[in-house]
């Protein structure tokens, strides 16, 4: 009697544990699925930059064609989901792009981490006109940024949109770029030996002990030259849709 009780709990043990395997295996297996649906799905491109380089004017380029001339800084962040308007054509077949345009605003940057985890490519913009004074604040951000565990870990792809080149005294992409990457590098022994907690969760973009080059970075930075005035945005678009597919 004893002896088939005995079986009968082990049976009912195997039983048991088999179901269990089962479930925790089932749940696994769902979570890794979602968890690749909605990397799938991200489908975010956030513009940055200082005031005034020109952020919210490509957003309207983008999304209506539109001429924004307006001189009013932005206070809130500006996004909307829509097709480019050079793809309006294929209205119905293609996928939209969710755009944010952040305001520029030193106070109003840390917003960033609100989108940071949705995006799928960042838009740095440069004011080309207006560079020289602004080198080294476009610097610190752009440092901010591409030390950013998240970018450097989602190996996010950045886009440096040198602003503005309608203007004949606007600087090349070149000037610029020697220039950020100047800037850069003093800020990666400057910054590494600051106190604070921010600095301390950066991951040091470059590679140490050589001269700071965007082509080091882990992740993919590229520069453009762009008037968004003109409409002079196509590189712009080809980025976002090598990032968010149609
Ligand atoms: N010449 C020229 N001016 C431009 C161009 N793009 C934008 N602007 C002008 O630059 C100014 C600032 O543009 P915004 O789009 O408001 O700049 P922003 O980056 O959104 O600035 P914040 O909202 O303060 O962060 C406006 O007067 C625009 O008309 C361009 O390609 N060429
Ligand atoms: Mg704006």
């Amino acid at each position: 009697m004893a002896q088939v009780e005995l079986r009968r709990f082990s049976a009912d043990t195997a039983l048991y544990t088999t179901a269990a395997v089962f479930l925790v295996t089932l749940l696994l297996l769902v979570s890794v699925l979602v968890a690749s649906l909605r990397r799938k799905k991200r489908n975010t491109i956030v513009i940055l930059g200082l005031s005034g380089s020109g952020k919210t004017a490509l957003f309207y380029q983008l999304r209506d064609a539109s001429l924004y001339e307006g001189t009013v800084t932005s206070m809130v962040p500006n996004e909307d989901t829509f097709l480019l308007h050079s793809e309006i054509s294929k209205s119905g077949k293609i996928k939209p792009v969710h755009v944010v345009d952040l305001p520029g605003h030193p106070k109003l940057r840390p917003l960033l981490d609100d989108y940071l985890p949705k995006a799928q490519g960042i838009l740095f913009m440069v004011d080309a006109l207006d560079f020289v004074p602004n080198v080294r604040s476009t610097a610190e951000y752009l440092y901010e940024v591409l030390s950013k565990p998240l970018v450097v870990k989602r190996k996010l792809p950045v886009l440096i949109v040198c602003n503005k080149c309608d203007k004949v005294t606007a600087h090349s992409v070149d000037f610029i770029r020697k220039q950020l990457e100047k800037e850069l590098d003093k800020l990666r022994v400057t910054r590494t030996t600051l106190e604070g907690s921010d600095v301390a969760a950066e991951i040091k973009p470059g590679i140490d002990g050589e001269p700071f080059k965007f082509s080091h970075c882990v992740n993919k930075v590229t520069m453009v030259e762009t008037s968004v005035i003109t409409g002079k945005v196509g590189e712009v678009q080809t980025f976002i849709r090598e990032q968010v597919k149609p």
